[in-house]
C-alpha cells in the first residue's frame, strides 16, 4: 500500500473551496489589469540568499538542495522575490505589479494554519507619494465591499516609529531591542521596569502609555494629547494620521491606528497597514512602505509599497454567487465526437452526458431537474422530452 497522507501543514483543495479560491483570484485579475498592473510571476523555488537578510529561522523554509549543492527553499516571501527580479531585470520603473501564487512556511505546531498558502500581492515600485498607500488601502476597500459586506477593519501604523523614538533615549541596541520585545509582545511589567530608566525625561508619560496606543483614530489622538514626541517620530506620527483620516472618510470603513505593535515585515521602512474582519485572529491584508529592500539587491533604493492578501483567508469568507441556472446535458454517441465538438463549440453552456444510452441519460437529467438534448444519426442536435421514451 502506499502512504496516503498528505505532508504536515499541507491539504488538498476540491470543490466549493476551490472555486472560491479561483472566483477572488478572478476577479482580483480583472480588477488589476483594469487599474494598470502588470502581472508578474516568480518561479517557486529561490535561492537561500534571496531571503538571507531576513530572520530565515522565524520563517522556517523548507530547503531543498539542487544539482550543484546549492541550497535552495521553496519561497516563504513574495515580495523579496520581485525585488531580486528588478534587480535582474531592466523593467522600467515606476511600475505597479501583481502577482498570485503560493508561498511556504513551516507554521509552529498546531497553531491550526497550512504551512502551503496562497497570497495575492501588489507591489507599487518607484513611487514616493503617499498615493501609493492609498492605493493599497483603496483596494482593501474594493474587495471589503465586493466580498465581506464592507466589513474590513484596516489597522495602520508604521515601521519605524518605535525606533525613531528609542534612538532619542539611548544608544543602547540591546536595550532597544528589550524595550521593543517587551512592549510588542505586552509583557508588561519586564516593559515598565525598562522605562523606569528613562522616569526623569519628558518622553515618560509617553513611555507609560505606549503599550495601550491602538485603537480609534480619536482614541489615539486623545492619548497623545500635550505628549511631546521626538521631531521624527512627529513625523511618522503625523504620516499616520494623515492617511488613517483620508481613508476613514470613505464611507463605511472602520479605521484604527496601532502604534504598539510589531511591523508585519522587516523590511519596511514606513507606513504600515494591515485588514482584518472581526472575528479572525490573522489578518486577511498586511503591507507597508519598504523604501531601502532593493539596495540589498542592487546599487540604488527605489521607494515602494506593496501589500499581500491572504487568498485562503479571504476565499474562507466569501459566499459565491448564487448560479440557479438550468443545466441542459447533450448525450452523444461515441463516433459522434466530431460532431458534438461542432455544437459545443457553438454553445458552451452545455454539459457532455456520458451516460452509454440515451434513456439512461434522459432519466438521470429528469431527476436533476435538467433539460436534455441529444446529437440524431443524421448528426443534428434534437431535444429529449422526458416522456418521450415512456
Ligand atoms: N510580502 C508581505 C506583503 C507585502 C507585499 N508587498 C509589501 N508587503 C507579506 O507577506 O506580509
Amino acid at each position: 500500500m502506499h502512504k496516503i497522507n498528505l505532508p504536515l501543514g499541507t491539504r488538498a483543495e476540491f470543490g466549493e473551496g476551490a472555486l472560491k479560491k479561483q472566483t477572488v483570484i478572478a476577479d482580483l485579475h480583472r480588477c488589476l489589469q483594469a487599474r494598470n498592473f502588470m502581472k508578474v510571476d516568480t518561479p517557486l523555488l529561490e535561492y537561500q540568499e534571496v531571503f538571507a537578510n531576513f530572520d530565515l529561522k522565524q520563517m522556517r523554509t523548507y530547503q531543498l538542495l539542487d544539482k550543484n549543492n546549492q541550497t535552495v527553499v521553496l519561497r516563504p516571501d513574495l515580495t523579496l522575490p520581485i525585488a531580486r527580479l528588478l534587480a535582474t531585470t531592466n523593467i522600467k520603473l515606476p511600475e505597479k505589479f501583481y502577482y498570485v501564487g503560493d508561498l511556504f512556511k513551516i507554521a509552529k505546531e498546531l497553531s491550526g494554519r497550512n504551512n502551503q498558502m496562497t497570497q495575492a500581492g501588489i507591489e507599487l515600485v518607484g513611487y514616493t507619494s503617499i498615493k501609493a498607500e492609498l492605493e493599497c488601502l483603496l483596494l482593501i476597500n474594493r474587495i471589503s465591499r465586493k466580498w465581506l459586506d464592507g466589513r474590513v477593519k484596516i489597522e495602520i501604523g508604521h515601521a519605524r516609529f518605535a525606533d525613531d523614538l528609542l534612538s532619542s533615549l539611548t544608544i543602547d541596541e540591546d536595550l532597544k531591542q528589550q524595550i521593543k520585545q517587551t512592549l510588542f509582545h505586552k509583557k508588561i511589567p519586564e516593559y515598565e521596569n525598562l522605562i523606569a530608566l528613562f522616569a526623569d525625561r519628558p518622553v515618560y508619560p509617553f513611555l507609560q502609555k505606549w503599550p495601550r496606543l491602538f485603537g480609534s483614530i480619536q482614541a489615539v489622538a486623545q492619548m497623545l494629547k500635550g505628549i511631546d514626541l521626538t521631531p521624527s517620530a512627529k513625523r511618522a506620527l503625523t504620516k499616520v494620521m494623515t492617511v488613517a483620516d483620508l481613508i476613514a472618510k470613505i464611507p463605511g470603513q472602520e479605521v484604527m491606528i496601532d502604534l504598539s505593535a510589531a511591523p508585519p515585515q522587516q523590511y519596511y521602512t514606513g507606513l504600515t497597514f494591515k485588514g482584518f474582519v472581526d472575528d479572525l485572529p490573522d489578518y486577511l491584508f498586511s503591507g507597508g512602505r519598504y523604501d531601502q529592500l532593493l539596495a540589498d539587491f542592487q546599487s540604488q533604493a527605489e521607494a515602494a509599497v506593496g501589500m499581500g492578501i491572504d487568498i485562503d483567508l479571504l476565499a474562507e469568507r466569501i459566499k459565491l454567487p448564487e448560479k440557479q441556472q438550468r443545466k441542459t446535458y447533450l448525450f452523444f454517441q461515441a463516433d459522434q465526437a466530431a460532431q458534438a465538438a461542432k455544437i459545443l463549440a457553438e454553445h458552451n453552456d452545455l454539459v457532455l452526458s456520458l451516460e452509454d444510452d440515451w434513456q439512461t441519460a434522459a432519466r438521470k437529467a429528469h431527476a436533476i431537474g435538467a433539460d436534455l438534448l441529444k446529437i440524431n444519426e443524421k448528426g443534428e442536435v434534437e431535444h429529449v422530452f422526458e416522456n418521450s421514451f415512456d
